[in-house]
C-alpha cells in the first residue's frame, strides 16, 4: 500500500503504532461486544432484576480501551500523515529546485501543480478513513474469531455469507470506479472550459456571438457532468442498499436456515445474531473506507512517483562538488555549440549551431534574429540550463562542466522574455537593498514601487514596468553578467530611448557584459557587436552594416 509506505517515508515506526493501537481497539469492541452477550445471559438465567457489577466494571474497562485506542489511532494516523505530507512537499520542492532543467520542462507544471497541491489535500482530507479501515478490516476479523469461538458451522456460515456478500459488493464498486473515474474526466474538461472562460474573458466580452456559443457549451458540458455525476450518486446509493440487504439476508440465514435444518440446538443463535448485527458496523465501515482509501492510494502513489522521478532527473552539478572560477574574468568564449531540443540527431527537432561566440568582459552584444530562430535557445544555453550536445563554453580557457556549472552560472543575472518578478527579494543580503532607491530612480519606477524591507510595496503593474523591476532586481544581484532576452520590448518610446541610450552605457561604465536579444533595430548601434540568428545558425553582422 502506498499510502503506507508514505507514512514511513521518514523512518520510525507508524506501521507498528497503528496496528497496535488497531489491535486494541478491536480488542475492546470484540470484549464489548462479548460482555453484553455474557451479560444478557446470566440475566436470562439469573432472572431481570439481578446486575453482575463485574461484567459491567468489564464493559465499562473495555469501552474505555476501545474509546482510547480509537482516538490514538484516528489523531495518529492524521498526525502521522501530515507529517509526512509535510515532508514530502518540501523535499518535492527541494528536488524541484535541484532538477534538471530540461527534463524538468518535460515533468510538466501540470503534474507539479497536482501532486503537490491537490494529492497531499486528498491525503489529508481523507486520513481518518485509513484508521477506519485498519480498524474495521481488524475488528471485523476478531468478531469472526468470537463467532468461530461460540460455534464453527455458524463461522463457516458467516464466513461463507461475509466472501459473497464482499465479492457482489466489491464488483458494484468496481462499477461504480470506473463511473467515477469517468466523472472525474468529464470535470476536468469542464475545468479546462472554466479556465478558458477566465482567460479568455476579454475575448468572449469583445464578441456577443462568441460570449452565445461558449454559454451553450459549457452549458451542454455541465448537464452532462450533472447527468454523469447523478448516475455515480445512484450507483453510490444502490452500492449502500444492497450491502444492507446482503446483511440483513445473512441475518436470516443465521437466525431462519440454521434452525431449519435442525442445527439450532447445537448453536447459541441470539449470540451469533447479536455478532452478526454487530459485525456490520465495521464491516460497511472497511467497505466504505476501502473506496476512499484507494483514492488516498492514488494519490500517495502520484506524490511518491513524482518523487522518484525528481529524485532521478536532479541536475548532476548538484551531485559533484562545486568548483570556483575566478572572481574576475576576461572573456566566456562558446565553441563549436550544437543544441537540439528532443536529444540529438532527430532532424525533425529543431537545433541551433554550431555556435562560436566570444564575449569579453564589459562588452554589450546584441543577439537579433527572426521569430522562431533560435534566440531564447541561445540564452538558455548560455545560461547553462541547457547543456548543448557539441561544443563547449569556456572561461578564461577552464571549460564549463558540471562542477564549475553552479559558479558560472552565478556569474550570471538575467530578465528572460518569460521572466518572473518574486514580490520578494530572495538571497539579497539586507545591506544591499539600500542600493535599491537610485535603481528604481534610473528605472523610473521610485514613484510607482519601492522596496520595503525586502518586499515590493506594488507589483500588480504593467508588463514593462514588472520587467523594470525585475532589471531592478537582476542588477541588485550584482553578477558581471547581463543576459536581458526582449527586455526593451515592452516599453514606451521614451523609455526604449533611454535604456539604449543612458542606462546600457551606464552599465557599460559600472564594468557589466550585456548579452541582450533584441528587435530594436533603431539602437543596433548602441552595441559593440551585433550577430543575427538565423534558422539556428549564429552571424556575426558587420558594424556598417548593424552597429
Ligand atoms: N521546449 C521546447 N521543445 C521543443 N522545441 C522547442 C522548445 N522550445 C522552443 N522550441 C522550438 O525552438 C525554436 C526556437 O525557439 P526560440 O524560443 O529559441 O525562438 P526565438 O528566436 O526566441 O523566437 P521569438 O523571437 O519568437 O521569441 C522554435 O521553432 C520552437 O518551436
Amino acid at each position: 500500500m502506498r499510502i503506507i509506505d508514505l507514512l514511513t517515508v521518514q523512518g520510525g515506526t507508524p506501521r507498528l503504532r497503528l496496528l497496535g493501537s488497531a489491535v486494541a481497539s478491536s480488542i475492546g469492541g470484540v470484549l464489548l461486544l462479548a460482555t453484553v452477550n455474557l451479560a444478557a445471559e446470566k440475566m436470562a438465567r439469573t432472572g431481570f432484576d439481578q446486575v453482575d457489577w463485574g461484567l459491567a466494571a468489564v464493559f465499562i474497562a473495555a469501552a474505555a480501551i476501545y474509546y482510547y485506542a480509537e482516538v490514538f489511532l484516528v489523531g495518529r494516523v492524521g498526525a502521522d500523515l501530515e507529517t509526512a505530507i509535510d515532508f514530502m512537499r518540501v523535499r518535492i520542492l527541494g528536488r524541484i529546485r535541484r532538477a534538471d532543467f530540461v527534463q524538468l520542462e518535460r515533468v510538466g507544471q501540470q503534474t507539479l501543480f497536482e501532486s503537490v497541491t491537490q494529492a497531499t489535500q486528498t491525503i489529508s482530507q481523507n486520513s481518518q478513513f485509513i484508521a477506519l479501515a485498519l480498524r474495521s478490516g481488524i475488528l471485523s476479523a476478531a468478531v469472526l474469531l468470537y463467532i468461530l469461538y461460540l460455534s464453527p458451522l455458524a463461522f463457516v456460515v458467516v464466513a461463507v455469507g461475509v466472501s459473497v456478500g464482499g465479492w457482489i459488493y466489491a464488483r458494484l464498486g468496481a462499477r461504480l470506479h470506473r463511473r467515477h473515474q469517468e466523472m472525474m474526466k468529464e470535470e476536468a474538461g469542464l475545468f479546462e472550459s472554466l479556465s478558458d472562460l477566465f482567460d479568455g474573458f476579454k475575448e468572449i466580452r469583445l464578441s456577443s456571438r462568441r460570449s452565445a456559443d461558449f454559454g451553450l457549451a459549457i452549458a451542454e458540458q455541465f448537464r452532462h457532468v450533472g447527468t454523469v455525476r447523478l448516475d455515480v450518486q445512484t450507483h453510490i446509493f444502490n452500492q449502500f442498499i444492497i450491502g444492507q440487504v446482503i446483511f440483513y439476508f445473512l441475518l436470516a440465514v443465521v437466525v431462519f436456515a440454521i434452525p431449519a435444518y435442525g442445527l439450532g440446538a447445537h448453536i447459541d443463535i441470539v449470540k451469533v445474531a447479536t455478532a452478526v448485527i454487530f459485525i456490520i458496523g465495521p464491516l460497511s465501515g472497511l467497505i466504505h473506507s476501502l473506496g476512499i482509501l484507494a483514492a488516498s492510494n492514488a494519490a500517495a502513489e502520484k506524490i511518491l512517483r513524482l518523487d522518484a522521478d525528481l529524485a532521478g532527473i536532479e541536475d548532476v552539478i548538484e551531485q559533484v562538488e562545486p568548483r570556483s572560477l575566478p572572481s574576475d574574468f576576461s572573456e566566456i568564449h562558446l565553441s563549436g555549440i550544437r543544441y537540439a531540443y528532443d536529444g540529438a540527431g532527430d532532424d525533425s527537432s529543431f537545433a541551433i549551431g554550431p555556435i562560436d561566440l566570444t564575449i569579453k568582459r564589459g562588452e554589450i552584444i546584441f543577439i537579433t534574429g527572426g521569430n522562431g530562430s533560435g534566440k531564447s535557445t541561445l540564452m538558455k544555453v548560455l545560461c547553462g540550463f541547457y547543456r548543448p550536445q557539441n561544443g563547449r563554453i569556456d572561461v578564461d580557457g577552464t571549460a564549463i562542466g558540471s562542477a564549475t556549472m553552479r559558479s558560472y552560472r552565478e556569474m550570471i543575472a538575467a530578465v528572460y522574455s518569460d521572466f518572473h518578478l518574486f514580490p520578494r527579494l530572495y538571497g539579497i543580503s539586507p545591506d544591499r537593498i539600500a542600493e535599491a532607491e537610485p535603481l528604481l530612480r534610473m528605472l523610473e519606477m521610485d514613484k510607482i514601487s519601492n522596496l520595503h524591507g525586502n518586499r515590493f510595496n506594488r507589483i500588480d503593474l504593467s508588463t514593462g514596468q514588472k520587467k523594470r523591476l525585475a532589471l531592478v532586481v537582476a542588477l541588485l544581484e550584482q553578477r558581471p553578467v547581463l543576459v536581458l532576452d526582449e527586455w526593451a520590448a515592452d516599453q514606451d518610446p521614451h523609455f526604449r530611448r533611454r535604456f539604449y541610450r543612458e542606462i546600457l552605457p551606464e552599465l557599460r561604465r559600472r564594468g557589466l557584459t550585456v548579452i541582450a536579444v533584441t528587435h530594436d533595430d533603431v539602437y543596433f548601434d548602441a552595441a559593440d557587436r551585433r550577430y543575427h540568428l538565423d534558422e539556428g545558425r549564429l552571424n556575426i553582422v558587420p558594424s556598417a552594416a548593424g552597429a
